[in-house]
């Protein structure tokens, strides 16, 4: 059977969105043929062919100033001119998100937003979270998925006063690993629908 590699790029300046990233990058591997590559912000311009070959790229930040870190971003922008301009590198690659917050908003949507279109920019196919509101009932708890009530993207909050062996929390984990998993399904139907057999 066909397999397909999900990459994961993502920045974390306190190691909070790193666990989230790993945890993306578990349920990516939930797949048997599923490889994945996780690369950090910083690292990925040193990796863009490898990037090239990857048939996903997830992209994860934390929401610093209502949007994606400065350090998420300048990997962003040196996309534009080793991969964009180079004549639509990404394109046609599936896209994902994920970003997490010290408040319970924080503003993450920005910071999904901006990922969507910035995939949008590379002509990729943006996969969204498909998982329904969690906790917005009279029976609903914090250990629901999606607790943020997030569509774009996969949500995190982590305490400011708490490091990242205890934050974010493990429903956030929970969904993060759902995100990665519904990328890794979708990717391989992209892939075998392209190669089938
Ligand atoms: C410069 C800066 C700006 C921030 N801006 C926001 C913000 O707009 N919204 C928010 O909810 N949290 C904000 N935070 C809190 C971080 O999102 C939060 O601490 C997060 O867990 C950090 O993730 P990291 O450990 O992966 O860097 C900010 C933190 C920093 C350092």
């Amino acid at each position: 059977m066909t397999k397909a590699t999900i990459a994961i790029v993502y920045h974390s300046g306190y190691g909070h969105t790193a666990r989230q990233a790993h945890a993306v990058e578990q349920g990516a591997t939930q797949l048997p043929d599923v490889a994945t590559l996780l690369l950090t912000a910083q690292e990925a311009p040193e990796h863009w062919h490898r990037l090239a070959l990857a048939e996903a790229i997830i992209f994860g930040a934390p929401t610093y100033v209502g949007g994606p870190s400065a350090v998420f971003k300048a990997f962003q922008e040196a996309s534009s001119n080793a991969v964009m301009s180079k004549g639509l590198g990404w394109k046609n690659k599936i896209a994902a998100g994920f970003t997490n917050s010290g408040s319970r908003s924080g503003d993450k949507l920005a910071t999904l937003m901006q990922m969507a279109l910035f995939a949008a920019q590379h002509g990729m196919h943006w996969v969204n979270l498909a998982l329904p509101p969690g906790n917005c009932s009279s029976v609903g708890r914090e250990t629901d998925l999606n607790r943020f009530g997030f569509f774009l993207g996969a949500a995190a909050q982590s305490n400011t006063d708490e490091g990242p062996e205890v934050a974010p929390p493990e429903a956030d984990l929970a969904t993060a690993r759902y995100l990665g998993r519904r990328v890794a399904e979708t990717t391989l139907q992209f892939v075998r629908g392209r190669n089938p057999g």
